[in-house]
Protein backbone atom coordinates (compact mmCIF):
# COMPACT_ATOMS: atom_id res chain seq x y z
CA UNK A 1 0.00 0.00 0.00
CA UNK A 2 0.96 3.22 -0.73
CA UNK A 3 0.35 6.36 1.45
CA UNK A 4 0.12 9.82 -0.73
CA UNK A 5 -0.79 13.06 1.25
CA UNK A 6 -4.56 12.85 0.18
CA UNK A 7 -5.18 9.68 1.76
CA UNK A 8 -3.16 10.43 4.56
CA UNK A 9 -4.76 13.69 5.85
CA UNK A 10 -8.31 13.67 4.47
CA UNK A 11 -7.81 16.99 2.41
CA UNK A 12 -7.39 18.85 6.05
CA UNK A 13 -3.49 17.87 7.30
CA UNK A 14 -1.84 18.33 3.63
CA UNK A 15 2.14 17.21 4.44
CA UNK A 16 1.28 15.60 7.55
CA UNK A 17 4.18 12.78 8.14
CA UNK A 18 2.62 9.40 7.98
CA UNK A 19 4.29 6.29 8.33
CA UNK A 20 2.68 2.55 7.25
CA UNK A 21 4.77 0.31 9.83
CA UNK A 22 4.22 -3.53 10.60
CA UNK A 23 3.17 -3.64 14.57
CA UNK A 24 7.09 -3.89 15.19
CA UNK A 25 7.70 -0.35 14.32
CA UNK A 26 9.38 -1.43 10.41
CA UNK A 27 8.38 1.17 7.77
CA UNK A 28 6.38 -0.46 5.48
CA UNK A 29 4.74 2.82 3.51
CA UNK A 30 5.03 6.47 3.49
CA UNK A 31 3.72 9.50 2.96
CA UNK A 32 5.73 12.10 0.67
CA UNK A 33 6.10 14.68 3.39
CA UNK A 34 7.71 11.61 5.51
CA UNK A 35 9.88 10.47 2.93
CA UNK A 36 10.74 13.78 2.48
CA UNK A 37 11.93 14.37 5.72
CA UNK A 38 13.12 10.66 6.33
CA UNK A 39 14.87 9.68 2.82
CA UNK A 40 15.55 5.91 2.64
CA UNK A 41 18.00 6.13 0.30
CA UNK A 42 19.30 10.14 2.05
CA UNK A 43 20.03 10.03 5.53
CA UNK A 44 19.94 6.16 6.08
CA UNK A 45 20.77 6.68 9.66
CA UNK A 46 17.52 9.33 10.22
CA UNK A 47 15.17 6.42 8.85
CA UNK A 48 16.52 4.49 11.35
CA UNK A 49 16.49 6.15 14.32
CA UNK A 50 12.73 6.64 13.57
CA UNK A 51 12.69 2.96 13.05
CA UNK A 52 13.66 2.57 16.61
CA UNK A 53 11.73 5.80 18.14
CA UNK A 54 8.50 3.67 16.27
CA UNK A 55 10.08 0.61 17.67
CA UNK A 56 8.75 1.55 21.15
CA UNK A 57 5.14 1.59 21.49
CA UNK A 58 4.42 5.46 21.16
CA UNK A 59 3.79 7.54 24.03
CA UNK A 60 1.08 10.39 23.99
CA UNK A 61 2.76 12.75 21.90
CA UNK A 62 3.28 10.23 18.46
CA UNK A 63 0.17 9.12 17.54
CA UNK A 64 -0.40 5.87 16.10
CA UNK A 65 -3.39 2.90 15.36
CA UNK A 66 -3.34 -0.87 15.28
CA UNK A 67 -6.82 -1.84 13.10
CA UNK A 68 -8.25 -4.29 12.03
CA UNK A 69 -9.07 -4.35 8.71
CA UNK A 70 -12.96 -4.10 8.61
CA UNK A 71 -13.03 -0.05 9.32
CA UNK A 72 -12.01 2.18 5.70
CA UNK A 73 -11.50 5.22 7.70
CA UNK A 74 -9.61 5.40 10.65
CA UNK A 75 -9.68 7.96 13.91
CA UNK A 76 -6.47 8.74 15.34
CA UNK A 77 -4.86 10.94 17.74
CA UNK A 78 -2.13 13.42 16.68
CA UNK A 79 -1.02 14.87 19.19
CA UNK A 80 -3.85 14.87 21.70
CA UNK A 81 -6.19 15.83 18.70
CA UNK A 82 -8.24 13.16 16.90
CA UNK A 83 -8.09 13.66 13.31
CA UNK A 84 -9.78 10.93 10.74
CA UNK A 85 -7.93 9.86 8.08
CA UNK A 86 -9.26 7.89 4.61
CA UNK A 87 -7.24 4.88 4.09
CA UNK A 88 -7.96 1.91 2.85
CA UNK A 89 -8.25 -1.29 5.48
CA UNK A 90 -4.73 -2.21 7.74
CA UNK A 91 -4.06 -5.91 7.95
CA UNK A 92 -4.11 -6.52 12.14
CA UNK A 93 -0.20 -6.25 11.43
CA UNK A 94 0.23 -2.80 10.18
CA UNK A 95 0.22 -0.13 12.50
CA UNK A 96 -0.19 3.43 10.92
CA UNK A 97 2.04 6.36 12.95
CA UNK A 98 1.06 10.37 12.31
CA UNK A 99 3.60 11.88 13.94
CA UNK A 100 3.57 16.21 13.92
CA UNK A 101 7.25 17.39 12.08
CA UNK A 102 7.84 19.29 15.07
CA UNK A 103 7.71 15.72 17.22
CA UNK A 104 10.41 14.10 14.94
CA UNK A 105 13.64 15.54 16.45
CA UNK A 106 12.07 14.66 20.05
CA UNK A 107 13.25 11.15 19.71
CA UNK A 108 14.90 9.65 22.92
CA UNK A 109 17.66 7.25 21.74
CA UNK A 110 21.25 6.84 22.72
CA UNK A 111 23.81 8.78 20.44
CA UNK A 112 26.41 5.05 20.19
CA UNK A 113 23.92 2.94 19.24
CA UNK A 114 20.68 4.57 18.36
CA UNK A 115 19.10 2.57 20.96
CA UNK A 116 16.35 4.00 23.00
CA UNK A 117 18.03 5.42 25.80
CA UNK A 118 17.25 4.37 29.51
CA UNK A 119 14.46 7.56 29.71
CA UNK A 120 12.82 5.85 27.03
CA UNK A 121 12.67 3.11 28.96
CA UNK A 122 11.77 3.65 32.20
CA UNK A 123 8.82 5.64 30.63
CA UNK A 124 7.27 2.38 28.84
CA UNK A 125 8.13 0.51 32.51
CA UNK A 126 6.14 3.44 33.83
CA UNK A 127 3.32 3.22 31.50
CA UNK A 128 2.85 -0.91 31.63
CA UNK A 129 2.61 -0.25 35.77
CA UNK A 130 0.47 2.36 35.70
CA UNK A 131 -1.72 0.39 33.27
CA UNK A 132 -1.23 -2.49 35.22
CA UNK A 133 -0.43 -4.66 32.57
CA UNK A 134 1.35 -7.95 33.76
CA UNK A 135 3.16 -10.44 32.27
CA UNK A 136 6.33 -8.14 31.27
CA UNK A 137 9.78 -9.23 31.69
CA UNK A 138 12.93 -7.30 32.22
CA UNK A 139 16.19 -8.90 30.78
CA UNK A 140 19.67 -6.97 31.47
CA UNK A 141 22.21 -7.56 29.89
CA UNK A 142 25.78 -6.59 31.07
CA UNK A 143 28.87 -6.64 28.62
CA UNK A 144 31.63 -8.54 30.38
CA UNK A 145 35.02 -6.69 31.22
CA UNK A 146 34.64 -4.02 28.87
CA UNK A 147 37.07 -1.86 30.85
CA UNK A 148 39.37 -4.53 29.60
CA UNK A 149 38.95 -4.11 26.25
CA UNK A 150 38.82 -0.30 27.20
CA UNK A 151 41.98 0.30 29.22
CA UNK A 152 44.20 -2.17 26.30
CA UNK A 153 42.62 -1.27 22.87
CA UNK A 154 41.04 2.06 23.41
CA UNK A 155 37.86 3.24 24.34
CA UNK A 156 36.99 3.32 20.64
CA UNK A 157 37.24 -0.17 20.16
CA UNK A 158 35.38 -0.53 23.63
CA UNK A 159 32.72 1.49 21.77
CA UNK A 160 32.88 -0.40 18.75
CA UNK A 161 32.46 -3.71 20.22
CA UNK A 162 29.03 -1.78 21.95
CA UNK A 163 27.64 -0.94 19.09
CA UNK A 164 28.03 -4.07 17.27
CA UNK A 165 26.35 -5.96 20.13
CA UNK A 166 23.69 -3.45 20.31
CA UNK A 167 22.77 -4.48 16.38
CA UNK A 168 23.27 -8.02 16.82
CA UNK A 169 21.18 -8.00 19.47
CA UNK A 170 18.24 -6.02 17.93
CA UNK A 171 19.18 -8.26 14.87
CA UNK A 172 18.32 -11.59 17.11
CA UNK A 173 15.41 -10.30 19.28
CA UNK A 174 11.85 -11.13 18.13
CA UNK A 175 10.32 -7.47 16.60
CA UNK A 176 7.91 -6.93 19.66
CA UNK A 177 10.98 -7.16 22.33
CA UNK A 178 12.56 -3.02 23.24
CA UNK A 179 15.89 -3.38 23.83
CA UNK A 180 17.48 -0.11 25.24
CA UNK A 181 20.80 1.45 26.39
CA UNK A 182 20.20 1.69 30.04
CA UNK A 183 24.18 2.50 31.06
CA UNK A 184 27.54 2.73 29.68
CA UNK A 185 28.00 -1.06 29.79
CA UNK A 186 24.47 -2.43 30.08
CA UNK A 187 21.19 -3.18 28.11
CA UNK A 188 17.95 -3.52 29.32
CA UNK A 189 15.24 -5.48 27.16
CA UNK A 190 11.74 -5.84 27.80
CA UNK A 191 9.98 -9.02 26.89
CA UNK A 192 5.87 -8.45 26.16
CA UNK A 193 3.53 -11.20 27.82
CA UNK A 194 3.47 -13.02 24.58
CA UNK A 195 7.23 -13.34 24.48
CA UNK A 196 7.55 -14.34 28.36
CA UNK A 197 7.80 -17.85 27.98
CA UNK A 198 11.15 -17.30 25.37
CA UNK A 199 12.64 -15.01 27.80
CA UNK A 200 15.13 -17.94 28.52
CA UNK A 201 15.71 -18.73 24.68
CA UNK A 202 16.01 -15.00 23.81
CA UNK A 203 18.59 -14.33 26.43
CA UNK A 204 20.82 -17.63 24.75
CA UNK A 205 20.20 -15.81 21.44
CA UNK A 206 21.95 -13.03 23.01
CA UNK A 207 24.57 -14.78 24.41
CA UNK A 208 25.40 -16.30 21.17
CA UNK A 209 25.60 -13.12 19.05
CA UNK A 210 27.79 -11.39 21.41
CA UNK A 211 30.15 -14.39 20.65
CA UNK A 212 29.97 -13.26 17.27
CA UNK A 213 31.10 -9.79 18.30
CA UNK A 214 35.08 -9.61 17.94
CA UNK A 215 37.40 -7.14 18.92
CA UNK A 216 40.61 -6.50 17.51
CA UNK A 217 43.47 -3.61 17.82
CA UNK A 218 42.52 -1.90 14.66
CA UNK A 219 40.74 -1.81 11.35
CA UNK A 220 42.69 -4.33 9.96
CA UNK A 221 44.43 -6.05 12.73
CA UNK A 222 43.29 -9.91 13.54
CA UNK A 223 40.65 -10.53 16.25
CA UNK A 224 42.29 -10.84 20.03
CA UNK A 225 39.12 -12.18 21.29
CA UNK A 226 34.82 -11.86 21.31
CA UNK A 227 32.30 -10.82 23.57
CA UNK A 228 30.67 -12.47 26.28
CA UNK A 229 27.70 -10.88 28.35
CA UNK A 230 26.10 -12.23 31.87
CA UNK A 231 22.82 -11.58 31.85
CA UNK A 232 20.06 -11.14 34.51
CA UNK A 233 16.53 -11.52 33.69
CA UNK A 234 13.16 -11.37 36.31
CA UNK A 235 9.74 -10.42 36.16
CA UNK A 236 8.29 -7.11 35.90
CA UNK A 237 6.28 -6.99 38.57
CA UNK A 238 3.34 -4.04 39.90
CA UNK A 239 6.40 -2.21 42.03
CA UNK A 240 7.43 1.68 41.97
CA UNK A 241 9.19 2.97 39.17
CA UNK A 242 11.14 6.02 40.58
CA UNK A 243 12.39 8.67 37.42
CA UNK A 244 15.68 6.59 37.58
CA UNK A 245 14.51 3.23 38.06
CA UNK A 246 12.05 0.13 38.41
CA UNK A 247 13.20 -0.31 42.21
CA UNK A 248 12.61 -3.75 43.27
CA UNK A 249 13.01 -5.11 39.82
CA UNK A 250 16.26 -3.78 39.13
CA UNK A 251 17.74 -4.42 42.29
CA UNK A 252 16.58 -8.27 41.49
CA UNK A 253 18.26 -7.91 38.25
CA UNK A 254 21.30 -6.64 39.47
CA UNK A 255 21.21 -9.36 41.80
CA UNK A 256 20.81 -11.68 38.94
CA UNK A 257 23.50 -10.48 36.74
CA UNK A 258 25.81 -10.30 39.95
CA UNK A 259 25.44 -13.65 40.18
CA UNK A 260 25.77 -14.45 36.69
CA UNK A 261 29.20 -12.66 36.94
CA UNK A 262 30.38 -14.35 40.54
CA UNK A 263 30.11 -17.75 38.64
CA UNK A 264 32.01 -17.12 35.58
CA UNK A 265 30.39 -14.85 33.58
CA UNK A 266 28.93 -15.44 29.88
CA UNK A 267 25.55 -16.68 31.31
CA UNK A 268 22.14 -16.33 32.28
CA UNK A 269 20.64 -16.20 35.51
CA UNK A 270 17.27 -15.67 36.32
CA UNK A 271 16.56 -13.27 39.16
CA UNK A 272 12.94 -14.93 40.03
CA UNK A 273 14.84 -18.29 41.34
CA UNK A 274 17.49 -16.63 43.27
CA UNK A 275 17.24 -17.96 46.98
CA UNK A 276 19.48 -15.97 48.86
CA UNK A 277 19.19 -12.19 49.93
CA UNK A 278 21.11 -10.30 46.91
CA UNK A 279 24.20 -7.85 48.06
CA UNK A 280 21.90 -4.86 46.83
CA UNK A 281 19.17 -6.26 49.08
CA UNK A 282 21.83 -6.48 52.15
CA UNK A 283 23.23 -3.73 50.82
CA UNK A 284 20.32 -1.70 51.34
CA UNK A 285 18.94 -3.04 54.57
CA UNK A 286 22.33 -1.77 55.89
CA UNK A 287 22.17 1.43 54.27
CA UNK A 288 19.11 2.32 56.67
CA UNK A 289 20.13 0.79 59.37
CA UNK A 290 23.78 2.73 59.58
CA UNK A 291 21.11 5.94 59.04
CA UNK A 292 19.34 4.71 61.41
CA UNK A 293 21.91 3.54 64.05
CA UNK A 294 20.89 0.28 63.84
CA UNK A 295 24.57 -0.51 63.37
CA UNK A 296 25.73 -1.43 67.10
CA UNK A 297 28.95 -2.55 68.59
CA UNK A 298 29.05 -5.80 70.64
CA UNK A 299 32.22 -6.73 72.83
CA UNK A 300 33.37 -9.86 73.55
CA UNK A 301 36.53 -10.03 76.02
CA UNK A 302 39.55 -11.16 75.91
CA UNK A 303 41.63 -12.53 78.59
CA UNK A 304 45.27 -12.81 80.14
CA UNK A 305 45.64 -16.84 79.57
CA UNK A 306 48.74 -16.52 82.31
CA UNK A 307 46.25 -14.67 84.86
CA UNK A 308 42.77 -15.31 83.77
CA UNK A 309 42.04 -11.34 84.27
CA UNK A 310 39.72 -9.40 81.18
CA UNK A 311 42.61 -7.44 79.74
CA UNK A 312 41.19 -5.93 76.65
CA UNK A 313 37.93 -6.75 74.00
CA UNK A 314 37.08 -7.07 70.37
CA UNK A 315 34.06 -4.20 69.05
CA UNK A 316 32.39 -7.03 66.07
CA UNK A 317 29.35 -4.89 64.38
CA UNK A 318 25.86 -6.10 64.31
CA UNK A 319 23.32 -5.21 62.79
CA UNK A 320 19.75 -4.73 64.33
CA UNK A 321 16.59 -5.05 62.27
CA UNK A 322 13.60 -3.21 62.54
CA UNK A 323 11.81 -5.78 64.04
CA UNK A 324 14.84 -6.01 66.95
CA UNK A 325 16.29 -8.78 65.41
CA UNK A 326 20.21 -9.02 65.97
CA UNK A 327 22.23 -9.66 62.88
CA UNK A 328 25.60 -11.18 63.44
CA UNK A 329 28.49 -9.41 60.86
CA UNK A 330 29.40 -12.56 59.17
CA UNK A 331 25.99 -11.78 57.32
CA UNK A 332 26.15 -8.57 55.83
CA UNK A 333 30.44 -8.08 55.43
CA UNK A 334 30.58 -9.26 52.31
CA UNK A 335 28.11 -7.28 51.06
CA UNK A 336 29.51 -4.17 52.71
CA UNK A 337 32.50 -4.86 51.67
CA UNK A 338 31.30 -5.70 47.60
CA UNK A 339 29.10 -2.16 47.54
CA UNK A 340 32.14 -0.30 49.45
CA UNK A 341 30.39 -0.18 52.35
CA UNK A 342 32.68 -1.34 55.04
CA UNK A 343 34.20 1.71 56.04
CA UNK A 344 30.96 3.29 56.97
CA UNK A 345 30.39 -0.33 59.31
CA UNK A 346 34.42 0.61 60.56
CA UNK A 347 33.74 4.15 61.39
CA UNK A 348 30.22 3.92 63.46
CA UNK A 349 32.05 1.10 65.81
CA UNK A 350 35.23 2.75 66.06
CA UNK A 351 33.41 5.26 67.11
CA UNK A 352 30.95 3.58 69.60
CA UNK A 353 34.19 1.78 70.99
CA UNK A 354 35.75 5.03 71.63
CA UNK A 355 32.81 6.33 73.33
CA UNK A 356 32.21 3.12 75.55
CA UNK A 357 35.78 3.51 75.96
CA UNK A 358 35.41 6.93 77.83
CA UNK A 359 32.73 5.34 79.48
CA UNK A 360 34.75 2.80 80.95
CA UNK A 361 37.47 5.16 82.14
CA UNK A 362 36.91 3.62 86.04
CA UNK A 363 37.91 0.63 85.00
CA UNK A 364 41.47 -0.58 84.67
CA UNK A 365 42.79 0.21 81.24
CA UNK A 366 41.96 -2.16 78.51
CA UNK A 367 43.19 -2.73 74.92
CA UNK A 368 39.70 -2.33 72.69
CA UNK A 369 40.23 -4.53 69.64
CA UNK A 370 37.96 -2.41 66.20
CA UNK A 371 38.35 -3.60 63.23
CA UNK A 372 39.24 -1.68 59.64
CA UNK A 373 38.76 -2.59 56.47
CA UNK A 374 40.58 -1.95 53.31
CA UNK A 375 38.21 0.02 52.12
CA UNK A 376 38.64 2.15 55.44
CA UNK A 377 41.64 2.88 54.57
CA UNK A 378 40.73 4.76 50.94
CA UNK A 379 38.63 7.50 53.44
CA UNK A 380 41.58 9.51 55.25
CA UNK A 381 38.62 12.03 55.95
CA UNK A 382 37.24 9.19 58.39
CA UNK A 383 40.64 8.98 59.85
CA UNK A 384 40.65 12.47 60.62
CA UNK A 385 37.60 12.19 62.06
CA UNK A 386 38.58 9.59 64.64
CA UNK A 387 41.75 10.99 65.42
CA UNK A 388 39.83 14.09 66.51
CA UNK A 389 37.53 11.81 68.50
CA UNK A 390 39.99 9.88 69.90
CA UNK A 391 41.81 12.65 71.62
CA UNK A 392 38.68 14.40 73.27
CA UNK A 393 38.45 10.96 74.65
CA UNK A 394 41.83 10.59 75.55
CA UNK A 395 42.29 13.49 77.38
CA UNK A 396 39.21 12.87 79.45
CA UNK A 397 41.27 9.02 80.35
CA UNK A 398 44.54 10.64 81.00
CA UNK A 399 42.85 12.97 83.33
CA UNK A 400 41.97 10.10 85.13
CA UNK A 401 45.30 9.11 85.41
CA UNK A 402 45.65 6.36 82.95
CA UNK A 403 48.63 7.26 80.51
CA UNK A 404 50.32 4.85 78.66
CA UNK A 405 49.59 2.96 75.26
CA UNK A 406 46.22 4.36 73.73
CA UNK A 407 43.83 2.05 74.39
CA UNK A 408 41.79 1.77 70.33
CA UNK A 409 43.90 -1.22 68.42
CA UNK A 410 43.28 -1.48 64.67
CA UNK A 411 42.96 -4.64 63.58
CA UNK A 412 43.26 -5.64 60.18
CA UNK A 413 42.64 -8.94 58.48
CA UNK A 414 45.15 -10.87 56.45
CA UNK A 415 42.19 -11.38 54.01
CA UNK A 416 41.72 -7.72 53.16
CA UNK A 417 44.19 -8.03 49.99
CA UNK A 418 45.92 -4.98 50.20
CA UNK A 419 47.19 -3.89 47.00
CA UNK A 420 50.46 -1.72 48.22
CA UNK A 421 51.49 -2.06 52.13
CA UNK A 422 53.29 1.38 51.86
CA UNK A 423 50.01 2.42 50.44
CA UNK A 424 47.96 1.03 53.99
CA UNK A 425 51.15 1.96 56.06
CA UNK A 426 51.15 5.91 54.77
CA UNK A 427 47.16 5.58 55.06
CA UNK A 428 47.52 4.81 58.72
CA UNK A 429 50.20 6.87 59.58
CA UNK A 430 48.18 9.79 61.32
CA UNK A 431 46.69 6.92 63.47
CA UNK A 432 49.74 5.16 64.28
CA UNK A 433 51.64 8.45 65.02
CA UNK A 434 48.78 9.40 67.75
CA UNK A 435 49.40 5.95 69.37
CA UNK A 436 46.76 3.77 67.80
CA UNK A 437 48.49 0.35 67.83
CA UNK A 438 47.51 -2.09 64.93
CA UNK A 439 46.78 -5.98 65.26
CA UNK A 440 46.94 -8.26 62.43
CA UNK A 441 44.06 -10.65 62.39
CA UNK A 442 43.24 -14.21 61.04
CA UNK A 443 47.10 -14.91 61.09
CA UNK A 444 47.65 -18.41 59.31
CA UNK A 445 44.89 -18.02 57.00
CA UNK A 446 46.50 -16.61 54.05
CA UNK A 447 49.49 -15.87 51.90
CA UNK A 448 50.40 -12.72 52.18
CA UNK A 449 50.45 -12.57 56.25
CA UNK A 450 54.28 -12.72 56.18
CA UNK A 451 54.72 -9.85 53.53
CA UNK A 452 52.44 -7.63 56.43
CA UNK A 453 54.14 -8.28 58.82
CA UNK A 454 57.50 -7.65 57.17
CA UNK A 455 56.18 -4.35 56.21
CA UNK A 456 53.85 -3.12 58.93
CA UNK A 457 54.75 -2.37 63.03
CA UNK A 458 52.13 -4.52 64.43
CA UNK A 459 52.03 -4.88 67.89
CA UNK A 460 49.12 -7.85 68.33
CA UNK A 461 49.19 -11.04 66.18
CA UNK A 462 46.06 -12.86 66.06
CA UNK A 463 45.93 -16.28 65.18
CA UNK A 464 43.51 -17.56 62.85
CA UNK A 465 40.28 -19.13 64.57
CA UNK A 466 40.23 -22.14 62.33
CA UNK A 467 44.09 -23.18 63.74
CA UNK A 468 42.58 -22.95 67.49
CA UNK A 469 39.49 -24.69 67.08
CA UNK A 470 41.44 -28.02 65.17
CA UNK A 471 44.31 -28.20 67.82
CA UNK A 472 42.63 -30.85 70.11
CA UNK A 473 42.64 -33.14 67.28
CA UNK A 474 45.21 -31.97 65.40
CA UNK A 475 48.89 -32.65 66.08
CA UNK A 476 50.11 -30.66 62.93
CA UNK A 477 47.91 -27.30 63.79
CA UNK A 478 49.29 -27.63 67.23
CA UNK A 479 52.84 -27.26 65.51
CA UNK A 480 51.67 -24.61 63.54
CA UNK A 481 50.26 -22.48 66.24
CA UNK A 482 53.55 -23.25 68.42
CA UNK A 483 55.58 -22.49 65.41
CA UNK A 484 53.33 -19.17 65.11
CA UNK A 485 54.12 -18.34 69.17
CA UNK A 486 57.68 -18.65 68.58
CA UNK A 487 58.38 -15.97 65.89
CA UNK A 488 56.22 -13.53 67.64
CA UNK A 489 57.96 -14.10 70.54
CA UNK A 490 61.14 -13.45 68.59
CA UNK A 491 59.58 -10.44 66.98
CA UNK A 492 58.39 -8.77 70.47
CA UNK A 493 54.63 -9.53 69.27
CA UNK A 494 51.68 -10.11 71.83
CA UNK A 495 49.94 -13.20 70.53
CA UNK A 496 45.94 -13.43 71.14
CA UNK A 497 44.23 -16.73 69.98
CA UNK A 498 40.90 -16.86 69.10
CA UNK A 499 38.05 -19.41 68.86
CA UNK A 500 38.95 -20.80 72.63
CA UNK A 501 35.72 -23.33 73.07
CA UNK A 502 37.00 -25.09 75.88
CA UNK A 503 38.96 -25.38 78.80
CA UNK A 504 41.37 -27.98 77.17
CA UNK A 505 42.57 -25.61 74.19
CA UNK A 506 42.80 -23.06 76.52
CA UNK A 507 45.62 -25.05 78.50
CA UNK A 508 47.39 -25.85 75.78
CA UNK A 509 47.25 -22.21 74.30
CA UNK A 510 48.36 -21.34 77.45
CA UNK A 511 51.76 -24.03 77.77
CA UNK A 512 52.66 -23.00 74.52
CA UNK A 513 53.08 -19.34 75.87
CA UNK A 514 50.24 -17.49 73.99
CA UNK A 515 49.36 -14.70 75.99
CA UNK A 516 45.77 -13.65 75.57
CA UNK A 517 42.74 -15.89 74.26
CA UNK A 518 39.23 -15.34 73.22
CA UNK A 519 36.26 -17.27 72.21
CA UNK A 520 32.64 -18.47 73.69
CA UNK A 521 35.11 -20.14 76.42
CA UNK A 522 35.73 -17.19 77.74
CA UNK A 523 32.49 -15.36 76.60
CA UNK A 524 30.25 -14.19 74.23
CA UNK A 525 29.99 -10.58 72.26
CA UNK A 526 27.60 -8.81 73.95
CA UNK A 527 25.93 -5.34 72.84
CA UNK A 528 26.93 -2.75 74.98
CA UNK A 529 25.61 0.60 75.57
CA UNK A 530 27.32 3.13 77.82
CA UNK A 531 25.01 5.18 79.86
CA UNK A 532 26.94 6.27 82.86
CA UNK A 533 30.74 5.43 83.44
CA UNK A 534 30.08 3.15 85.56
CA UNK A 535 26.38 1.86 84.01
CA UNK A 536 26.62 -0.21 81.24
CA UNK A 537 23.54 -1.62 79.56
CA UNK A 538 23.29 -5.03 78.32
CA UNK A 539 20.69 -4.55 75.36
CA UNK A 540 20.75 -8.46 73.83
CA UNK A 541 22.53 -11.41 74.47
CA UNK A 542 23.96 -13.09 71.32
N1 LIG B 1 34.11 2.33 25.38
C1 LIG B 1 33.15 2.63 26.26
N2 LIG B 1 33.24 2.17 27.52
C2 LIG B 1 32.26 2.47 28.39
C3 LIG B 1 31.15 3.25 28.03
N3 LIG B 1 30.35 3.38 29.14
C4 LIG B 1 30.95 2.70 30.14
N4 LIG B 1 32.10 2.14 29.70
C5 LIG B 1 33.08 1.37 30.47
O1 LIG B 1 32.53 0.18 30.92
C6 LIG B 1 33.40 -0.32 31.93
C7 LIG B 1 32.61 -1.02 32.99
O2 LIG B 1 33.54 -1.52 33.86
P1 LIG B 1 33.23 -2.44 35.07
O3 LIG B 1 31.91 -2.09 35.66
O4 LIG B 1 34.43 -2.41 35.94
O5 LIG B 1 33.02 -3.85 34.48
P2 LIG B 1 33.75 -4.68 33.40
O6 LIG B 1 35.15 -4.27 33.10
O7 LIG B 1 32.84 -4.69 32.21
O8 LIG B 1 33.85 -6.08 34.09
P3 LIG B 1 32.70 -7.01 34.65
O9 LIG B 1 31.38 -6.26 34.57
O10 LIG B 1 33.09 -7.32 36.04
O11 LIG B 1 32.70 -8.21 33.76
C8 LIG B 1 34.18 0.89 32.46
O12 LIG B 1 35.51 0.77 32.08
C9 LIG B 1 33.55 2.06 31.72
O13 LIG B 1 34.48 3.06 31.42
C10 LIG B 1 31.08 3.74 26.69
O14 LIG B 1 30.14 4.40 26.27
N5 LIG B 1 32.11 3.40 25.85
Amino acid sequence: MQLDNATADGGTFSGMVVFLCTAAGRVLSASPRADELFPTNGEQTLRERLERRLRMNPGPSLGSALIDGEETSLIGLMDNREITLGITPLDEHQRLVVLLESLCPHTSLDSLTGLPDRSAMLERIRDIQSDGDGGHRLMLVDIDRLKTVNDYLGYHVGDRVIRDLAGAMQATVPDDVMAARWSGHEFMLLIPPRQAERTKQIAESIRASAANVRFNGGDDAPPLGSLTVSIGHGALGPGETSRTQPRDQLSALNAAVYEAKRTGRDRVVNADRLLQPSVYTTGGALDRAIHEGRIVAASQPIVDLRSGEVVADEALARMITPEGDVIPAGLFIDAASRLQMAHRIDFEIINQTINNCVASIDHRPMAHFVNISGDFLQHPELMERVITNAQAACECIDATGNPGPKPLVLEMTEREVLEDTSDALSALKPLIDFGLRLALDDFGSGYSSYRYLLDMPFTFLKIEGALVQNMSDSVRAQKIVQHIQSMAKDMGLITVAEFIGDERTADMLREMGIDWGQGFYFGRPEIIRPLKSENREVIHDI
